[in-house]
């Protein structure tokens, strides 16, 4: 074996990205002829700081809560559907469980504030910030304790476990409004250029929405910083998945972004700990109009374009197969000296 190829994890200086590069670009293939597989196993090679990165283990958690802004009608479904699906996932019905099967990633399932009375359920994570978050189209959504907490206790879960790729998945109905006004708050944008159908609201429907989330918009400056803006207008879930993300880079795990609400989170993340970026993998571009303003916000090339809306994190279970392929390509790739393959002529 070179000696780049060597696992540089237990020296004291940093693995370079030249030295990534050149691990990769010395495998058996034309230059760059991996593509994004190639940028793909170069961060994860930065993120673990070893040419023998692994891949192979991964969790998704799902964060419900329910959003006060729902019962204004800002969504196509009834909010008791948070709670519905709460049952479903712990029945293990819903898509993220099936994804979940498909590729060998865990579940777990937090309630961050789903309306009604606490479910008690033993394979339910209770982490309820509050009944629901109150209707941020009149108030702050949150206390400055409850976005603390939320922080808090998604921090300790990011953290928690040994799983390399943390996937982070959300239910709320109403949430997309949340997201929205959330992303619009910390870009200093108008909020109806992020705001879109979420679970498939009609033309009226996206009319009386973008009419809502103006007025929601109005309460607060243009431009507000990433704690404020959660504090505002963020589902507890949304802040709950915000410290998850953060917990889990801290831990150096490798977060898969899923759609347009975890990139909200994602945002929210990468505003408060910069440095959180670097462990960030987008998965896939919603059909969710407003999310490539995010992904550009965030400099984010997607891995995939499925025209998927769904949330739950199963556009990230479905990046976790490329994200595993990745590693597995530098790690176990022949070299061309190690194979004995000719170079380039
Ligand atoms: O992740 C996405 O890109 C996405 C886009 C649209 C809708 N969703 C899901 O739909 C719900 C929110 O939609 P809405 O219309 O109730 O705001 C919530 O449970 C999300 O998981 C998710
Ligand atoms: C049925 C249903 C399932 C979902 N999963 C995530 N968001 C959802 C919204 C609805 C309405």
């Amino acid at each position: 074996m070179r000696s780049s190829e060597t696992d540089l994890q237990t020296g004291s200086s940093a693995l370079s990205l030249s030295e990534i590069q050149s691990a990769i670009d010395n495998k058996t293939k034309p230059l760059g002829a991996l593509g994004e597989i190639e940028t793909l196993a170069a961060q994860i090679a930065n993120i673990q700081q070893t040419l023998t990165p692994q891949a192979d283990t991964c969790r998704l958690t799902i964060f419900a809560a329910d959003h006060g802004m729902a019962l204004a009608g800002v969504s196509a479904f009834p909010q008791a559907v948070t709670r519905q699906m709460v049952f479903n996932f712990l029945t293990e019905g819903a898509a993220a469980n099936v994804f979940a099967r498909s590729v060998g990633a865990e579940i777990q399932v937090v309630d961050a504030g789903v309306c009604g009375d606490p479910i008690i359920d033993e394979r339910l994570l209770q982490k309820r910030i509050g009944n629901g978050t109150a209707n941020a189209i009149e108030r702050p959504a949150m206390t400055p304790d409850q976005v603390r907490s939320a922080l808090a206790s998604g921090s300790a879960l990011g953290h928690d476990g040994n799983e390399a790729v943390a996937c982070f998945g959300e239910m709320g109905i109403g949430n997309t409004s949340s997201a929205s006004l959330v992303a619009a708050k910390v870009l200093g944008l108008p909020v109806t250029e992020i705001t879109g159908r979420g679970t498939g609201l009609d033309d009226d429907g996206l009319q009386r929405k973008s009419a809502l989330l103006e007025i929601a918009a109005t309460r607060t400056d243009a431009q507000l910083d990433a704690k404020a803006a959660l504090q505002e207008y963020g589902g507890f879930e949304i802040a709950m998945m915000t410290g998850a993300m953060l917990g889990a880079a801290a831990a150096g795990k490798i977060v898969i972004v899923d759609g347009f609400i975890a990139s909200a989170a994602a945002l929210a993340a990468s505003r408060i700990a910069p440095e959180s970026r670097a462990n960030m993998v987008f998965a896939h571009q919603s059909a969710e109009a407003g999310h490539a303003r995010i992904l550009d916000a965030l400099e984010a090339r997607p891995l995939l374009q499925l025209n998927m809306r769904l949330g739950e994190g199963t556009g990230a279970l479905l990046a976790f197969p490329l994200v595993r392929a990745a590693a597995d390509m530098l790690r176990d790739m022949a070299s061309f000296e190690s194979a004995g393959v000719s170079g380039p002529a």
